[in-house]
């Protein structure tokens, strides 16, 4: 499939709160990576339903059970469609079906249900296997990786921070399923006023995926507004899903912190990160299972 690779659109700065749809070099460009149209519609078919099969199979029995009496008599336009249906949104059943958690334990997400996977099962989905495959060519290097699924409701959003970085490496791809949305990133450095110097918007629409790393990883917030960054207005929101993949941390943070996971180490394991650890911001947010 053709694959088109764009760098950050519309960088503004929010000193003046005017956007322009210039580039400017705030940022190494290299270490925002876009990609609009990555996954066809078949494949995103196949990765939303195995993520909502993930995630459904987590929640309480209960969840479960008025699922299945709403699929039972379920009307004719909440139906789940099959692969191919031209709406990928029409994988999700309404809102209220689902057990969305209201915050997240540090206020940063609202309204989402999450799980961190191992694994997949697509042996007997070859689409699923070749989508998975395909989106590993992506990976900025080898290194070992872990998943998340994190699913918001129509109404959920995701505030600035800085993923949790004694949690996972130097970057951080996401895929996005279902409704659009708006991915914002800001500088972590202020201008005096306290506003941040550097800000871009990127559009999430369903197949896309973006890889952040190194400085952006680090000097850089990312969130999702329930408000719509560039109008400034409300806008209705179907539910999303997000695949977001992250790097495991080197081997020397987790013989430092003790938390396992040895593996031999490397002559790239001693050496030291790349990022100062100046550059490094205050841990905003993390997962609750791998803090
Ligand atoms: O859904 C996304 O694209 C971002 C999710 C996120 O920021 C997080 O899980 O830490
Ligand atoms: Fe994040």
């Amino acid at each position: 499939m053709q694959c088109s690779y764009l760098h950050v659109i519309r960088l503004c700065s929010t000193a003046s709160r005017r956007y322009s749809t210039t580039t400017r070099p705030a940022q190494p460009a290299d270490d925002f990576l876009w990609f609009p149209r990555f996954f066809d519609l078949v494949e995103q078919h196949a990765l939303l339903s195995a993520a909502l099969r993930k995630l459904d199979a987590a929640e309480p029995r209960v969840s479960r059970r008025r699922r299945r009496d709403f699929l039972a008599s379920r009307r004719q336009d909440h139906q789940p469609k099959v692969i191919g249906d031209p709406v990928v949104e029409n994988a999700f059943l309404p809102d209220d079906l689902y057990h969305f958690e209201e915050g997240h334990y540090d206020g940063v997400i609202r309204r989402f249900r999450e799980m961190r996977i191992s694994t997949w099962d697509d042996e007997k989905d070859p689409v699923l296997k070749s989508a998975l495959s395909r989106l590993e060519t992506l990976y900025p290097d080898a290194s070992r990786t872990q998943t998340h699924l994190l699913h918001l409701a129509s109404d959920g959003e995701i505030h600035p921070h800085v993923d949790n970085v004694g949690a996972s490496g130097s970057w951080i791809l996401g895929v996005s399923l279902g409704s659009e949305r708006t991915l914002r990133m800001e500088s972590v450095e202020d201008d005096v006023d306290g506003i941040p110097k550097h800000t871009f918007d990127v559009s999430l629409s369903s197949g896309s995926v973006y890889i952040q790393k190194n400085s952006v990883r680090y000097n850089y917030k990312h969130s999702i507004p329930y408000v719509s960054s560039t109008l400034g207005e409300r806008v209705s929101h179907d539910q999303r899903v997000s695949i977001m993949i992250r790097v495991r941390i080197r081997l020397q943070f987790y013989v430092f912190n003790g938390i396992g996971d040895l593996r031999f180490p490397t002559l790239k394991d001693c050496l030291p990160p790349t990022v100062s650890q100046n550059e490094v911001p205050q841990v905003i947010h993390g997962y609750k299972n791998t803090q």
